[in-house]
Protein backbone atom coordinates (compact mmCIF):
# COMPACT_ATOMS: atom_id res chain seq x y z
CA UNK A 1 0.00 0.00 0.00
CA UNK A 2 1.55 3.36 -1.42
CA UNK A 3 0.83 5.73 1.41
CA UNK A 4 1.52 9.39 0.12
CA UNK A 5 1.30 11.60 3.26
CA UNK A 6 0.91 11.15 7.10
CA UNK A 7 -0.47 13.46 9.83
CA UNK A 8 -0.11 11.45 13.33
CA UNK A 9 -2.48 8.51 13.10
CA UNK A 10 -4.17 9.65 9.86
CA UNK A 11 -2.85 8.65 6.23
CA UNK A 12 -3.75 9.19 2.93
CA UNK A 13 -3.46 6.59 0.27
CA UNK A 14 -5.97 5.01 -2.53
CA UNK A 15 -7.53 1.88 -2.89
CA UNK A 16 -11.09 0.46 -3.66
CA UNK A 17 -10.68 2.65 -6.62
CA UNK A 18 -10.71 6.07 -5.17
CA UNK A 19 -8.18 7.90 -2.72
CA UNK A 20 -8.83 6.99 1.25
CA UNK A 21 -7.95 8.21 3.75
CA UNK A 22 -6.99 5.78 6.92
CA UNK A 23 -7.76 6.83 10.45
CA UNK A 24 -6.11 4.82 13.38
CA UNK A 25 -7.19 7.82 15.83
CA UNK A 26 -9.60 6.53 18.45
CA UNK A 27 -10.74 10.19 18.71
CA UNK A 28 -11.55 10.43 15.35
CA UNK A 29 -13.16 7.49 14.81
CA UNK A 30 -15.64 8.00 16.91
CA UNK A 31 -16.25 11.56 15.98
CA UNK A 32 -16.54 9.53 11.48
CA UNK A 33 -18.92 7.19 12.97
CA UNK A 34 -20.75 9.48 15.28
CA UNK A 35 -21.29 11.99 12.15
CA UNK A 36 -22.62 10.15 9.13
CA UNK A 37 -24.97 13.15 8.71
CA UNK A 38 -22.32 15.46 7.94
CA UNK A 39 -21.95 13.47 5.29
CA UNK A 40 -19.61 10.12 6.06
CA UNK A 41 -22.21 7.57 4.53
CA UNK A 42 -20.97 3.85 4.62
CA UNK A 43 -18.43 3.11 1.39
CA UNK A 44 -17.95 -0.36 1.43
CA UNK A 45 -16.69 -2.00 -1.89
CA UNK A 46 -18.66 -2.56 -4.81
CA UNK A 47 -18.72 -6.18 -4.91
CA UNK A 48 -20.62 -6.38 -1.43
CA UNK A 49 -22.52 -3.25 -2.97
CA UNK A 50 -23.13 -5.10 -6.16
CA UNK A 51 -24.07 -8.34 -4.71
CA UNK A 52 -25.58 -7.66 -1.62
CA UNK A 53 -28.17 -5.30 -3.01
CA UNK A 54 -30.16 -2.44 -1.69
CA UNK A 55 -28.96 -2.94 1.59
CA UNK A 56 -28.66 -1.39 4.67
CA UNK A 57 -25.40 -0.15 4.35
CA UNK A 58 -26.76 1.59 1.30
CA UNK A 59 -29.49 3.84 2.56
CA UNK A 60 -29.43 7.17 4.22
CA UNK A 61 -31.65 9.30 6.27
CA UNK A 62 -34.96 8.36 6.77
CA UNK A 63 -34.58 5.57 4.69
CA UNK A 64 -31.86 4.45 7.19
CA UNK A 65 -34.25 5.15 10.12
CA UNK A 66 -37.16 2.92 8.75
CA UNK A 67 -34.69 0.32 7.57
CA UNK A 68 -32.71 -0.24 10.66
CA UNK A 69 -36.41 0.23 12.79
CA UNK A 70 -37.39 -2.76 10.66
CA UNK A 71 -34.67 -4.66 11.66
CA UNK A 72 -34.27 -3.76 15.10
CA UNK A 73 -37.30 -5.11 15.67
CA UNK A 74 -36.68 -8.72 14.55
CA UNK A 75 -32.96 -8.55 15.68
CA UNK A 76 -32.60 -6.31 18.71
CA UNK A 77 -32.54 -6.73 22.12
CA UNK A 78 -35.99 -6.66 23.07
CA UNK A 79 -37.21 -9.41 20.31
CA UNK A 80 -34.31 -11.53 21.79
CA UNK A 81 -35.72 -11.23 25.45
CA UNK A 82 -39.43 -11.52 24.58
CA UNK A 83 -39.27 -14.11 21.74
CA UNK A 84 -36.08 -15.06 20.05
CA UNK A 85 -33.83 -16.42 22.87
CA UNK A 86 -35.82 -19.67 23.67
CA UNK A 87 -35.17 -20.97 20.09
CA UNK A 88 -31.52 -20.33 19.98
CA UNK A 89 -31.67 -22.30 23.13
CA UNK A 90 -33.44 -24.74 21.29
CA UNK A 91 -31.24 -25.30 18.33
CA UNK A 92 -28.28 -24.91 19.91
CA UNK A 93 -28.96 -28.31 21.76
CA UNK A 94 -30.29 -30.42 19.11
CA UNK A 95 -26.87 -28.69 16.97
CA UNK A 96 -24.32 -30.17 19.51
CA UNK A 97 -26.52 -33.40 20.52
CA UNK A 98 -23.89 -35.99 18.88
CA UNK A 99 -20.21 -34.64 19.29
CA UNK A 100 -19.21 -37.08 21.41
CA UNK A 101 -16.46 -39.34 20.52
CA UNK A 102 -15.56 -37.62 17.26
CA UNK A 103 -12.62 -34.86 15.45
CA UNK A 104 -14.74 -32.41 14.42
CA UNK A 105 -13.53 -29.13 12.35
CA UNK A 106 -14.69 -26.49 14.77
CA UNK A 107 -14.39 -23.70 12.05
CA UNK A 108 -16.60 -25.36 9.96
CA UNK A 109 -18.99 -26.52 12.52
CA UNK A 110 -18.99 -22.93 13.67
CA UNK A 111 -19.72 -21.84 10.38
CA UNK A 112 -23.21 -23.94 9.52
CA UNK A 113 -23.92 -23.03 13.19
CA UNK A 114 -24.38 -19.61 12.42
CA UNK A 115 -25.57 -20.02 9.44
CA UNK A 116 -28.15 -22.18 10.02
CA UNK A 117 -29.51 -20.98 13.34
CA UNK A 118 -30.11 -17.22 11.87
CA UNK A 119 -32.01 -19.49 9.20
CA UNK A 120 -34.09 -20.76 11.29
CA UNK A 121 -35.02 -17.71 12.90
CA UNK A 122 -36.11 -15.96 9.59
CA UNK A 123 -37.64 -19.01 8.18
CA UNK A 124 -38.79 -21.79 10.77
CA UNK A 125 -39.68 -25.37 9.97
CA UNK A 126 -38.49 -25.32 6.38
CA UNK A 127 -37.04 -29.28 5.27
CA UNK A 128 -32.71 -29.66 5.99
CA UNK A 129 -32.79 -30.25 2.14
CA UNK A 130 -33.91 -26.31 1.98
CA UNK A 131 -31.13 -25.39 4.43
CA UNK A 132 -28.83 -26.81 2.30
CA UNK A 133 -28.88 -25.93 -0.98
CA UNK A 134 -29.43 -22.58 0.58
CA UNK A 135 -26.35 -22.77 2.11
CA UNK A 136 -24.25 -23.73 -0.44
CA UNK A 137 -25.59 -20.24 -2.43
CA UNK A 138 -25.07 -18.37 0.58
CA UNK A 139 -21.28 -19.03 0.99
CA UNK A 140 -20.74 -18.51 -2.44
CA UNK A 141 -22.50 -15.08 -2.42
CA UNK A 142 -20.29 -14.41 0.85
CA UNK A 143 -16.92 -14.98 -0.62
CA UNK A 144 -18.03 -12.81 -3.89
CA UNK A 145 -18.34 -9.65 -1.42
CA UNK A 146 -15.21 -10.09 -0.11
CA UNK A 147 -13.19 -10.46 -3.90
CA UNK A 148 -12.13 -8.36 -6.52
CA UNK A 149 -15.04 -6.94 -8.41
CA UNK A 150 -14.06 -9.03 -12.03
CA UNK A 151 -17.19 -9.94 -13.53
CA UNK A 152 -15.65 -12.95 -16.05
CA UNK A 153 -17.23 -16.64 -15.48
CA UNK A 154 -15.59 -18.67 -12.43
CA UNK A 155 -13.85 -15.55 -10.54
CA UNK A 156 -15.97 -15.83 -7.20
CA UNK A 157 -17.29 -12.52 -7.77
CA UNK A 158 -19.21 -13.63 -10.71
CA UNK A 159 -20.17 -16.61 -8.97
CA UNK A 160 -21.37 -14.23 -5.62
CA UNK A 161 -23.42 -12.33 -8.49
CA UNK A 162 -25.02 -16.09 -9.64
CA UNK A 163 -25.60 -17.09 -6.58
CA UNK A 164 -27.38 -13.86 -5.54
CA UNK A 165 -29.81 -14.31 -8.69
CA UNK A 166 -30.90 -17.95 -7.08
CA UNK A 167 -31.19 -16.36 -3.58
CA UNK A 168 -34.28 -13.61 -5.20
CA UNK A 169 -35.52 -16.77 -6.98
CA UNK A 170 -36.05 -18.63 -3.76
CA UNK A 171 -36.92 -15.68 -1.57
CA UNK A 172 -39.67 -15.14 -3.62
CA UNK A 173 -41.36 -18.20 -4.13
CA UNK A 174 -40.99 -18.46 -0.16
CA UNK A 175 -42.62 -15.31 -0.63
CA UNK A 176 -44.97 -16.25 -2.74
CA UNK A 177 -45.75 -19.49 -0.88
CA UNK A 178 -46.60 -17.78 2.44
CA UNK A 179 -48.91 -15.43 1.10
CA UNK A 180 -50.78 -17.27 -0.60
CA UNK A 181 -50.91 -19.97 2.77
CA UNK A 182 -53.37 -19.20 5.96
CA UNK A 183 -50.60 -20.82 8.10
CA UNK A 184 -49.05 -18.01 10.63
CA UNK A 185 -45.55 -18.90 11.80
CA UNK A 186 -43.21 -17.52 14.56
CA UNK A 187 -40.32 -16.33 12.26
CA UNK A 188 -38.97 -13.09 11.20
CA UNK A 189 -40.59 -13.28 7.28
CA UNK A 190 -44.03 -13.80 9.13
CA UNK A 191 -43.29 -10.37 11.57
CA UNK A 192 -42.05 -8.46 7.77
CA UNK A 193 -45.29 -9.65 5.81
CA UNK A 194 -47.42 -8.74 8.76
CA UNK A 195 -49.43 -5.35 7.93
CA UNK A 196 -49.83 -4.04 10.77
CA UNK A 197 -46.16 -3.91 11.92
CA UNK A 198 -45.18 -0.45 12.49
CA UNK A 199 -42.68 -1.08 9.14
CA UNK A 200 -44.21 -2.16 6.11
CA UNK A 201 -42.08 -3.24 3.44
CA UNK A 202 -42.17 -3.95 0.09
CA UNK A 203 -41.19 -7.58 -1.25
CA UNK A 204 -37.36 -6.02 -2.26
CA UNK A 205 -37.02 -4.71 0.63
CA UNK A 206 -38.17 -7.72 2.92
CA UNK A 207 -35.52 -10.03 0.58
CA UNK A 208 -32.79 -7.18 1.34
CA UNK A 209 -33.64 -7.55 5.04
CA UNK A 210 -33.57 -11.42 4.77
CA UNK A 211 -30.04 -11.08 3.42
CA UNK A 212 -28.88 -8.28 5.85
CA UNK A 213 -29.53 -10.73 8.86
CA UNK A 214 -28.26 -13.87 7.16
CA UNK A 215 -25.25 -11.98 6.36
CA UNK A 216 -24.55 -9.60 8.95
CA UNK A 217 -24.26 -11.97 11.77
CA UNK A 218 -22.45 -14.66 9.56
CA UNK A 219 -18.43 -14.52 9.74
CA UNK A 220 -19.58 -12.48 13.24
CA UNK A 221 -20.59 -14.65 14.63
CA UNK A 222 -19.39 -17.92 13.66
CA UNK A 223 -15.37 -16.91 13.67
CA UNK A 224 -16.24 -15.56 17.17
CA UNK A 225 -17.19 -19.07 18.38
CA UNK A 226 -14.45 -20.71 16.69
CA UNK A 227 -11.83 -18.36 18.45
CA UNK A 228 -13.97 -18.48 22.06
CA UNK A 229 -13.20 -22.54 21.89
CA UNK A 230 -9.34 -21.67 20.86
CA UNK A 231 -8.64 -19.38 24.13
CA UNK A 232 -11.09 -21.36 26.53
CA UNK A 233 -8.59 -24.30 25.14
CA UNK A 234 -5.11 -22.40 25.59
CA UNK A 235 -6.60 -20.72 28.80
CA UNK A 236 -7.65 -23.11 31.45
CA UNK A 237 -8.36 -20.79 34.55
CA UNK A 238 -10.66 -18.83 32.31
CA UNK A 239 -12.21 -22.30 30.34
CA UNK A 240 -13.37 -23.33 34.33
CA UNK A 241 -14.23 -20.17 35.24
CA UNK A 242 -17.04 -20.26 32.02
CA UNK A 243 -17.82 -23.59 33.09
CA UNK A 244 -18.75 -22.86 36.79
CA UNK A 245 -20.82 -19.78 35.27
CA UNK A 246 -22.79 -22.37 33.28
CA UNK A 247 -23.30 -25.22 35.40
CA UNK A 248 -24.48 -22.79 38.51
CA UNK A 249 -27.33 -21.98 35.84
CA UNK A 250 -27.99 -25.57 34.78
CA UNK A 251 -28.59 -26.98 38.15
CA UNK A 252 -31.16 -24.72 39.43
CA UNK A 253 -33.19 -26.21 36.37
CA UNK A 254 -34.42 -29.14 35.00
CA UNK A 255 -32.71 -31.01 31.89
CA UNK A 256 -35.44 -30.15 29.61
CA UNK A 257 -35.77 -26.30 30.42
CA UNK A 258 -35.00 -23.82 28.32
CA UNK A 259 -32.54 -20.90 28.88
CA UNK A 260 -34.31 -17.83 30.19
CA UNK A 261 -33.58 -14.30 29.85
CA UNK A 262 -32.44 -14.00 33.75
CA UNK A 263 -30.36 -17.02 33.25
CA UNK A 264 -28.70 -15.58 29.95
CA UNK A 265 -28.35 -12.08 32.30
CA UNK A 266 -26.00 -14.24 35.00
CA UNK A 267 -23.82 -15.31 31.99
CA UNK A 268 -21.46 -12.18 32.98
CA UNK A 269 -17.95 -13.96 32.44
CA UNK A 270 -19.14 -15.82 29.38
CA UNK A 271 -19.71 -12.22 28.02
CA UNK A 272 -16.32 -11.22 29.46
CA UNK A 273 -14.46 -14.27 27.40
CA UNK A 274 -16.42 -13.00 24.33
CA UNK A 275 -15.49 -9.64 24.25
CA UNK A 276 -12.23 -10.35 25.02
CA UNK A 277 -12.13 -12.75 22.25
CA UNK A 278 -13.44 -9.58 19.69
CA UNK A 279 -10.72 -7.49 21.03
CA UNK A 280 -7.85 -9.82 20.68
CA UNK A 281 -9.62 -11.54 17.08
CA UNK A 282 -11.04 -8.99 15.46
CA UNK A 283 -13.61 -10.22 12.79
CA UNK A 284 -14.27 -6.25 11.68
CA UNK A 285 -10.46 -5.00 11.53
CA UNK A 286 -13.08 -1.34 11.21
CA UNK A 287 -15.35 0.56 9.12
CA UNK A 288 -15.61 1.95 5.93
CA UNK A 289 -17.28 5.16 5.06
CA UNK A 290 -17.29 7.56 1.87
CA UNK A 291 -17.60 11.33 1.69
CA UNK A 292 -21.27 12.78 0.09
CA UNK A 293 -19.72 16.21 0.54
CA UNK A 294 -16.28 18.09 1.65
CA UNK A 295 -15.74 17.03 5.20
CA UNK A 296 -13.50 19.11 7.33
CA UNK A 297 -11.79 15.98 9.93
CA UNK A 298 -9.03 17.40 12.34
CA UNK A 299 -8.27 20.84 10.54
CA UNK A 300 -7.73 18.61 7.28
CA UNK A 301 -10.06 18.92 3.53
CA UNK A 302 -11.40 15.68 3.08
CA UNK A 303 -12.69 15.81 -0.82
CA UNK A 304 -15.95 14.85 -1.58
CA UNK A 305 -16.31 11.05 -3.00
CA UNK A 306 -13.16 10.34 -0.76
CA UNK A 307 -13.09 6.88 1.05
CA UNK A 308 -12.52 6.95 5.07
CA UNK A 309 -11.38 3.41 6.56
CA UNK A 310 -12.05 3.82 10.29
CA UNK A 311 -9.29 1.36 11.61
CA UNK A 312 -10.62 0.45 14.56
CA UNK A 313 -8.08 -2.76 15.33
CA UNK A 314 -5.12 -0.70 17.22
CA UNK A 315 -7.68 0.93 19.48
CA UNK A 316 -8.35 -2.49 20.87
CA UNK A 317 -4.73 -3.09 22.03
CA UNK A 318 -4.26 0.73 23.55
CA UNK A 319 -2.35 -0.28 26.35
CA UNK A 320 -3.92 2.81 28.40
CA UNK A 321 -7.62 1.22 28.05
CA UNK A 322 -6.65 -2.19 27.76
CA UNK A 323 -3.06 -3.04 30.52
CA UNK A 324 -1.46 -6.12 29.03
CA UNK A 325 -3.14 -5.50 25.68
CA UNK A 326 -1.60 -8.76 24.10
CA UNK A 327 -2.66 -11.07 27.22
CA UNK A 328 -6.00 -12.75 26.93
CA UNK A 329 -7.51 -11.33 30.13
CA UNK A 330 -11.41 -11.37 29.97
CA UNK A 331 -11.59 -10.46 33.91
CA UNK A 332 -10.76 -6.76 32.41
CA UNK A 333 -14.24 -6.99 31.05
CA UNK A 334 -15.59 -7.46 35.01
CA UNK A 335 -14.38 -4.20 35.79
CA UNK A 336 -17.30 -1.46 35.73
CA UNK A 337 -17.75 0.71 32.62
CA UNK A 338 -14.85 -0.83 29.69
CA UNK A 339 -17.65 -2.21 27.84
CA UNK A 340 -19.17 0.91 27.64
CA UNK A 341 -15.43 2.84 27.09
CA UNK A 342 -15.88 5.26 24.22
CA UNK A 343 -12.65 3.25 22.39
CA UNK A 344 -14.44 0.13 22.57
CA UNK A 345 -15.76 0.01 18.75
CA UNK A 346 -16.13 -3.33 18.69
CA UNK A 347 -19.85 -3.32 17.60
CA UNK A 348 -19.20 0.17 16.11
CA UNK A 349 -21.19 3.47 17.41
CA UNK A 350 -23.06 6.34 15.87
CA UNK A 351 -26.21 6.01 14.09
CA UNK A 352 -24.79 1.89 12.29
CA UNK A 353 -23.86 0.57 16.11
CA UNK A 354 -24.45 -2.94 15.67
CA UNK A 355 -28.02 -3.53 16.08
CA UNK A 356 -27.64 -7.49 16.63
CA UNK A 357 -25.08 -6.83 19.26
CA UNK A 358 -26.64 -8.79 22.13
CA UNK A 359 -28.63 -11.57 19.77
CA UNK A 360 -24.37 -12.24 18.24
CA UNK A 361 -23.75 -12.51 21.72
CA UNK A 362 -26.33 -14.60 22.80
CA UNK A 363 -26.13 -17.06 20.09
CA UNK A 364 -22.22 -17.80 21.10
CA UNK A 365 -23.28 -18.16 25.17
CA UNK A 366 -25.95 -20.54 24.39
CA UNK A 367 -23.47 -22.29 22.04
CA UNK A 368 -21.20 -22.10 24.97
CA UNK A 369 -23.63 -23.29 27.87
CA UNK A 370 -23.81 -26.10 25.63
CA UNK A 371 -20.79 -26.99 24.83
CA UNK A 372 -18.77 -26.83 27.88
CA UNK A 373 -21.38 -28.35 30.05
CA UNK A 374 -21.32 -31.18 27.93
CA UNK A 375 -18.05 -31.44 26.40
CA UNK A 376 -14.74 -31.41 27.07
CA UNK A 377 -12.03 -30.70 23.61
CA UNK A 378 -8.47 -30.70 22.88
CA UNK A 379 -7.08 -29.17 19.69
CA UNK A 380 -5.78 -31.54 17.68
CA UNK A 381 -1.74 -30.67 16.75
CA UNK A 382 -1.35 -29.08 13.30
CA UNK A 383 -3.98 -26.30 12.49
CA UNK A 384 -3.00 -22.91 11.62
CA UNK A 385 -4.55 -19.84 12.67
CA UNK A 386 -4.31 -16.61 10.81
CA UNK A 387 -5.43 -13.53 12.55
CA UNK A 388 -4.90 -10.71 10.19
CA UNK A 389 -6.37 -9.39 7.58
CA UNK A 390 -9.19 -12.24 8.43
CA UNK A 391 -9.81 -14.27 11.31
CA UNK A 392 -9.40 -17.57 9.37
CA UNK A 393 -7.98 -21.63 9.98
CA UNK A 394 -6.59 -22.05 6.50
CA UNK A 395 -7.35 -25.61 6.16
CA UNK A 396 -9.79 -25.87 9.44
CA UNK A 397 -9.41 -25.85 13.03
CA UNK A 398 -9.73 -29.44 14.51
CA UNK A 399 -10.76 -30.40 17.93
CA UNK A 400 -11.32 -34.25 19.77
CA UNK A 401 -14.18 -34.20 21.74
CA UNK A 402 -15.11 -36.16 24.43
CA UNK A 403 -18.27 -36.45 26.97
CA UNK A 404 -17.72 -33.91 29.91
C1 LIG B 1 -19.97 -11.01 17.17
C2 LIG B 1 -20.95 -10.56 16.45
C3 LIG B 1 -21.02 -9.25 15.72
C4 LIG B 1 -20.09 -8.24 15.55
C5 LIG B 1 -18.66 -8.20 16.07
C6 LIG B 1 -20.72 -7.19 14.77
C7 LIG B 1 -20.10 -6.00 14.43
C8 LIG B 1 -20.72 -4.97 13.75
C9 LIG B 1 -20.12 -3.70 13.47
C10 LIG B 1 -18.70 -3.28 13.83
C11 LIG B 1 -21.05 -2.94 12.81
C12 LIG B 1 -20.88 -1.51 12.33
C13 LIG B 1 -20.69 -1.42 10.82
C14 LIG B 1 -20.57 0.01 10.31
O1 LIG B 1 -20.64 0.97 11.10
O2 LIG B 1 -20.41 0.18 9.09
C15 LIG B 1 -22.23 -3.75 12.65
C16 LIG B 1 -23.38 -3.36 11.99
C17 LIG B 1 -24.45 -4.19 11.75
N1 LIG B 1 -24.66 -5.44 12.32
FE1 LIG B 1 -23.39 -6.47 13.48
N2 LIG B 1 -21.99 -7.59 14.46
C18 LIG B 1 -22.22 -8.82 15.03
C19 LIG B 1 -23.39 -9.57 14.97
C20 LIG B 1 -24.52 -9.21 14.27
C21 LIG B 1 -25.73 -10.00 14.17
C22 LIG B 1 -25.94 -11.37 14.84
C23 LIG B 1 -26.59 -9.30 13.37
C24 LIG B 1 -27.99 -9.65 12.95
C25 LIG B 1 -28.72 -10.59 13.45
C26 LIG B 1 -25.93 -8.07 13.00
C27 LIG B 1 -26.49 -7.09 12.19
C28 LIG B 1 -25.87 -5.91 11.86
C29 LIG B 1 -26.47 -4.92 10.96
C30 LIG B 1 -27.80 -5.05 10.24
C31 LIG B 1 -25.57 -3.84 10.90
C32 LIG B 1 -25.73 -2.56 10.08
C33 LIG B 1 -26.43 -1.50 10.92
C34 LIG B 1 -26.68 -0.19 10.19
O3 LIG B 1 -26.11 0.04 9.13
O4 LIG B 1 -27.50 0.58 10.73
N3 LIG B 1 -24.68 -8.05 13.56
N4 LIG B 1 -22.02 -4.98 13.26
Amino acid sequence: MCLDCRYGNIFKTHALGSPMVISTDPEVNRYILMNEAKGLVPGYPDSMKNILGVNIAEVHGSVHKRIRGSLLSLVGPVALRDQVLPKIDKFMRSFLHNWDGKTIDIQQKSTQMAFFVALELVVENEPISFHESFEALFENMFTGTISLPIKFPGTNYYKGLKAREKVDVILKMLLAKRKASSVTHDDNLQQLLEHDSNYILDDEEIIEQIITILYSGYETVSTTTMMVVKYLHDHPKALQAVRDEHFSIKQNKRPEELITWDDYKKMTFTRAVILETLRLANVVNGELRRTVNDIELNGFIIPKGWRVYVYTRESNLDPFVYPEPLTFNPWRWLEKGLESHSYNMLFGAGSRICPGKEQGICKISLFLHSFVTNYRWEVVEGNKLLTFPRVIAPKGLHIKVTKY
